[in-house]
């Protein structure tokens, strides 16, 4: 029986899933809150803590829960990577070739909390497995529909400006809900749902009869909502004078890695540890965090021209039901939405396509 390794690298956590042929799921091991308080969680085990201070330390984890398991590498018949930018060209699911992994490579400065660790894992699990094949699903992808006023960024037309346009990300996620809103909510999809991804990184999404229009992250997964770490938006005049003032890398530093919820609340990215806290600027943080999904859903919902239902996912919006009911008040406007929380089903989604690619006959 065909089995795949799913891997998907977030800013905060890997989730690793092995799928068989009929798509269920026979194991799943999860590190979390990497670089925060980090936790492993193997099989239907609690989670437990752990120092998990990087990515690496925790693929390493990852690695020796799947051995610990008994699942042999031999058993494997792929492995399948969520990637969140594949640069311009690549948005369809498709095996990683060479020229699929420079792609990579060469978006690592437009994702520099994902797509380093994404090819950390392609390149450990090509040394550990050389023959077995390896897939990467796309967060852009889903985002392609979204007409041309909505990728392009008001720009000449220029070389140098040619690939700068909104890709928007967490597309697997949106896709993978549209898939499954029927079989977990029991209803036919609203015609113009919004869609909340909110996680370590978190976007919107305005989604009109199952196709994207519009979603709040641009052209890397900086933009849009204030996030764990990251500004999201923010002007480019700012982003201007803090690389005239501090040069390239550490502008880079401080918008990618220090800024957010940690930036805002001087003590943690992590959503659930900023809930329980008393401190003033942690309820700073949480207020800005639902204050910036309120004006920019205003904004989703006019692309869609009106909205039918509103789906929460990702950790914190699945778990934190007082920003999710924050979040309805501040919608209150726009009429009585249906809303639903529907657990983030990204790993199924990227091995029903690697299976699919696995089965397709090579093209002649
Ligand atoms: N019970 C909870 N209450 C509030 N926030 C939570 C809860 N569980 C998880 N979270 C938050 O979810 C975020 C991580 O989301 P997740 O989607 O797992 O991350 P990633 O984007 O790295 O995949 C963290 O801010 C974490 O604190
Ligand atoms: C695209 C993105 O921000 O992903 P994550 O939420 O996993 O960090
Ligand atoms: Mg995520």
């Amino acid at each position: 029986m065909a089995l795949v390794l799913v891997v998907n690298a977030g800013s905060s956590s890997i989730k690793a899933a092995v799928f068989d042929g009929g798509l269920s799921e026979t194991l799943r091991i999860e590190a979390q809150g990497i670089g925060q308080t980090g936790a492993l969680r193997v099989g239907k085990a609690p989670a437990r803590a752990l120092a998990l201070p990087d990515h690496r330390t925790a693929f390493t984890a990852i690695l020796a829960g799947l051995r610990d398991t008994g699942i042999a590498t031999a058993d494997l018949s792929a492995v399948a990577h969520r990637v969140v930018h594949g640069g311009p060209d690549l948005g369809e699911t498709t095996e990683v070739t060479p020229a699929v992994r420079a792609a990579i490579a060469a978006a690592q400065p437009l994702a520099p909390l994902h797509n380093p660790h994404h090819l950390s894992a392609i390149d450990a699990l090509a040394a550990l497995m050389p023959e077995l094949p390896q897939y990467a699903a796309f967060d852009t992808g889903f985002h392609r529909t979204n007409p041309a006023v909505a990728r392009r960024y008001a720009l000449p037309e220029r070389p140098e400006t040619a690939d700068l346009r909104r890709y928007g990300f967490h597309g697997i996620s949106y896709e993978s809900l549209v898939r499954n809103f029927t079989a977990q909510t029991d209803a036919d999809l609203p015609p113009r749902l919004l869609a909340l991804h909110l996680g370590n990184g978190a976007s919107l999404c305005a989604i009109h009869e199952g196709q994207s229009v519009a979603t709040t992250m641009g052209f890397s997964p900086l933009g849009g909502l204030t996030m764990g770490t990251r500004a999201g938006e923010i002007d480019a005049g700012a982003v201007l004078h803090l690389v005239g003032d501090l040069g390239l890398e550490a502008a880079q530093r401080l918008l990618h890695h220090d800024s957010g919820l940690l930036g805002l609340s001087g003590q943690t990215a992590d959503m659930r540890q900023l809930a329980e806290s008393d401190s003033e600027r942690a309820r700073f943080a949480r207020d800005h965090f639902c204050y910036w999904i309120t004006r920019q859903a205003g904004a989703m919902i006019a692309a869609m021209g009106g909205i039918d239902g509103i789906a929460f996912t990702g950790g914190i919006g699945e778990n934190d039901s007082a920003v999710r009911e924050k979040v309805l008040a501040n919608l209150r406007w726009a009429g009585n939405i249906p809303s639903w929380v529907i657990p983030a089903a990204e790993e199924k989604h990227i091995a029903r396509q690697a299976l699919a690619l696995l089965k397709a006959p090579a093209p002649s």
